[in-house]
């Protein structure tokens, strides 16, 4: 997709007056290999020939807003009030960018009055909208060695109108959103209605999804975390496929429409034959098919690994129309329809298998931040908060080739982060596994 400098505008409330707690500290800095000054951007491409194909002057190829402190902020900390909020599924870290962004707004912009909405926009709705959170920093003080939210989470529609509604009641300034694309899509809604409104209200939204499924972000906060738990599970059924007779370990793991947690587990421990994930089909049948692959492997190995992502396969399975709360497709059951028909292609060929299956689902992303995550999240929070206290609004914080930018929602919401059949991550997985690039197809 080509981009133009005005896709990647982010927005702002208005001019800043306010002289920022950082005035003082960032009057000498310039960019550097380790820093990027307020007035710099971020390049969006990294390679010579992208770079070359735009055709024209290098400040007008596309470019991120550069996160982090301004000299002149737009909000007067002692007179804001900021809400935070966390939707969708949980991450690993989500408690680290709470705390981070509380932490933030009390040590050095002073703000006195923070709260947390309770259960996802659940708790901006009418019903709920005075089950708040008062979060202090002795609220949020070692809330991060825990997994989850303590503001809980929720799927499902509310009204934006009544969500506003919410926010003007409690005289909120700058909404947090911490949430995946569904909750950018929704944040996007609320700030139409505070424009409609004329309301002078920052949404900023910090972007949250273990599938690693957002654009222009290295690396979801929480990913990391997440694959490095699945591959608890990996190792174990390779231990156990190891010690059978004919032994078969299949481990699902999540990612409804990307399979990066699929792929990068399956590096890291390096023991699968076969990864299957939603961008890339495979077929069953057939002599290069997966269940004659998976006979060979045996044969040949006396054990072997699947490694599959749960939105892989779908085609092979009874197509449901069914959707969550959110309106996700909810999809067929991979792991088990794979599990029954290798059992069955194995007996009847003679092998009989001793198949060992795991489906660790919710246990991989339930866990408190690793170390690294745990710094991305503080990090971003902190990015998340610069960005709100200068106005910026229906914009992103997130990390792109290691810098810190402000990428405009509607970007974020355009399209998937997909791992891409022809890309370098999936050659590493072709290499690392043996299997080939394509199966029963
Ligand atoms: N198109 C949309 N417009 C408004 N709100 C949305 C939209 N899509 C999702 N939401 C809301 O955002 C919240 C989180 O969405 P969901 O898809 O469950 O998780 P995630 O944000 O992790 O993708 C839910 O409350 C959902 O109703
Ligand atoms: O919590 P639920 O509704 O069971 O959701 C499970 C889904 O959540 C995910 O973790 C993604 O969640 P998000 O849509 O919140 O990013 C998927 O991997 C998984 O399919
Ligand atoms: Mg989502």
């Amino acid at each position: 997709m080509s981009l133009t400098l005005d896709d990647l505008r982010v927005r702002t409330l208005g001019d800043c007056e306010y002289d920022s707690p950082f005035a003082e500290m960032l009057s000498t800095k310039r960019t550097s290999p380790h820093y990027v000054a307020e007035d710099d951007r971020v390049l969006v491409d990294d390679t010579v020939s992208v770079l070359l194909s735009h055709g024209v002057p290098i400040d007008r190829v596309p470019s991120f807003e550069t996160a982090g402190p301004r000299k002149k902020i737009y909000f007067d900390p002692a007179r804001t009030t900021v809400g935070i909020v966390t939707c969708g599924g949980l991450c690993p870290g989500l408690n680290d960018v709470i705390r981070g962004i509380v932490q933030e707004l009390t040590e050095h912009y002073h703000v006195k009055r923070i709260l947390g909405f309770r259960n996802g926009y659940q708790g901006l709705s009418k019903d709920s909208r005075h089950t708040t959170m008062e979060l202090s920093l002795d609220r949020v003080r070692d809330i991060n060695n825990a997994g989850g939210t303590i503001l809980g989470s929720s799927r499902g529609a509310q009204d934006p109108e009544e969500m506003v509604d919410t926010l003007l009641i409690h005289e909120i300034d700058v909404l947090f959103v911490i949430g995946g694309d569904g909750s950018m899509r929704g944040a996007t809604a609320l700030t139409e209605v505070i424009d409609a409104r004329k309301l002078d209200i920052a949404v900023v939204g910090v972007p949250k999804t273990i599938d690693n499924d957002l654009p222009y972000t290295d690396q979801s906060f929480g990913f990391q975390t997440a694959f490095a738990r699945a591959t608890d599970f990996i190792q174990s059924v390779f231990i156990e496929s190891q010690a059978a007779e004919n032994g078969v370990g299949i481990v699902k793991l999540m990612g409804r429409h990307s399979g990066f947690i699929a792929c990068y587990a399956a590096l890291s421990v390096n023991d699968a034959d076969f990864v299957l994930i939603p961008e890339v089909p495979f077929g069953l049948e057939g002599d290069d098919g997966l269940l004659c692959r998976v006979e060979r492997h045996l044969r040949e190995h006396g054990q072997v690994v699947l490694v599959v992502a749960e939105g892989a396969g779908q085609h092979l399975l009874e197509a449901s129309e069914t959707k969550d709360k959110s309106g996700n497709a909810k999809l067929g059951d991979i792991g088990l329809f794979l599990k029954e028909r290798i059992t069955t292609k194995l007996s009847e060929v003679g092998l009989e298998p001793t198949v060992r299956y795991l489906d660790p689902s919710y246990a991989i992303r339930s866990v408190p931040a690793n170390a690294y995550d745990s710094v991305y999240c503080v990090r971003l929070a902190h990015a998340a908060v610069h960005a709100g206290m200068a106005g910026r609004t229906q914009t992103v914080v997130v990390r792109w080739r290691r810098r810190f930018v402000h990428v405009p929602m509607a970007l974020i919401t355009g399209h998937r982060n997909e791992i891409d059949p022809d890309g370098d991550l999936w050659m590493s997985v072709l290499e690392a596994t043996g299997q080939p690039a394509n199966i029963g197809r």
